[in-house]
């Protein structure tokens, strides 16, 4: 058994725990490429220790040393439970359970923002802007089950992640009908957080809303239910709906570019957005991004970046933590 550049000892499993999709990849040895990467439903396993092992058992692979996975949920001791899905655990219950060396257990954007400087041209998308600035803050959303969101701030020549619950800042409108349909989320869930539009559910949601606005019964949707119909045009509250769901991801994803000051480029994770294509590109999205008053030109410079959805960065920076342990 060899250990990593700062001792975590190979083989490495790699994890990336979404609300959805648990997705699992092996480093056999230093240097190696992440080999054997399999998505498995987490609603198709009672635990988190459960879908790795059936992940173990399908690839034949055994003896992991050391573990590293992002999860989405908040990271804050040894108890983890998940936002959106319902495995909780204990990481050092867990380390015990698969026989891990080490486990670290990370915020799933956190885990994807520090894949983020490894990406090649060909895994991304540019939206609108100029070029990215080198060492300068980068940001990072993603609608996905939840809405994830982070960045990277560069610090002494190495890029130190944030881990925040940005997904759950308080949703703004700009227009009458934008705050008319927030008023719906608040008065389903409370409070009408990014989360509540910006995600598979929030699609729905907002559905939902266009339709009672509307005086119209809701269809029962699923999430791409909502998109399909929306991109093919057939229903006219789904078509709304998705335009509701690019504008105010351009409100939120501007509003966290002038936090960060985010030069370096705002990158779109998750799997909601790479499925809409050219509809997103010609949405408001890029629009209402820009639409800060007095910063629209400096938001203008910023490079919005699409992360492709068939490839899996999150696992990457999953190992680049491990490395980091
Ligand atoms: N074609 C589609 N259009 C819109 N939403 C979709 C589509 N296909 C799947 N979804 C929704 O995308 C969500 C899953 O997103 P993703 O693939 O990013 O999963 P995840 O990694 O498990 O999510 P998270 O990390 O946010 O918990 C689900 O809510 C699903 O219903």
């Amino acid at each position: 058994m060899t250990n990593g550049i700062h001792g975590s000892p190979y083989p490495h499993l790699v994890a990336d725990i979404g609300g959805t999709n648990a997705r699992f990849g092996w480093i056999e040895h230093a240097g190696a490429e992440i080999a054997d990467v399999m998505a498995l439903p987490t609603s198709g396993h009672p635990t988190l220790a459960d879908a790795a092992r059936d992940y173990l058992a399908r690839t034949g692979h055994h003896g992991a040393a050391s573990m590293a996975m992002g999860i989405a949920n908040p990271v804050t001791g040894d108890e983890v439970r998940m936002t959106n899905h319902h495995w909780a655990f204990s990481i050092s219950a867990l380390q015990a359970e698969l026989g891990l060396q080490r486990l670290v257990v990370i915020n799933d954007f956190t885990a994807l923002a520090l894949s983020l400087p490894s990406l090649q041209a060909g895994q991304l998308r540019q939206v609108g802007g100029g070029s990215a600035r080198a060492n300068a803050p980068i940001a990072l959303l993603g609608p996905g089950t939840g809405l994830g969101v982070s960045g990277l701030l560069p610090s002494a020549g190495r890029w130190v992640p944030l881990s925040g619950e940005g997904g759950h800042v308080t949703l703004s409108a700009v227009n009458a009908r934008e705050a008319a349909l927030i008023d719906q989320l608040r008065r389903r869930y409370g409070h009408a957080s990014a989360e509540r539009a910006l995600s598979g559910a929030g699609l729905v949601a907002l559905y939902d809303a266009v339709c009672a606005l509307n005086g119209r019964a809701p269809d029962p949707m699923r999430p791409a239910d909502v998109s399909d119909r929306g991109l093919n045009g057939s229903d006219p509250a789904c078509v709304e709906a998705l335009e509701h769901f690019c504008a105010l991801l351009g409100s939120v994803a501007g509003n966290l570019a002038l936090t960060l000051g985010a030069h370096g480029g705002v990158y779109i994770g998750g799997g909601i957005v790479p499925r809409l294509g050219a509809f997103f590109d010609q949405s408001l999205f890029r629009k209402r991004f820009e639409a800060k008053g007095r910063f629209q030109d400096y938001l203008a410079a910023m490079p919005v970046l699409v992360i492709n959805a068939e490839v899996s960065p999150a696992l990457m920076g999953a190992a680049r933590a491990l490395e980091q342990a």
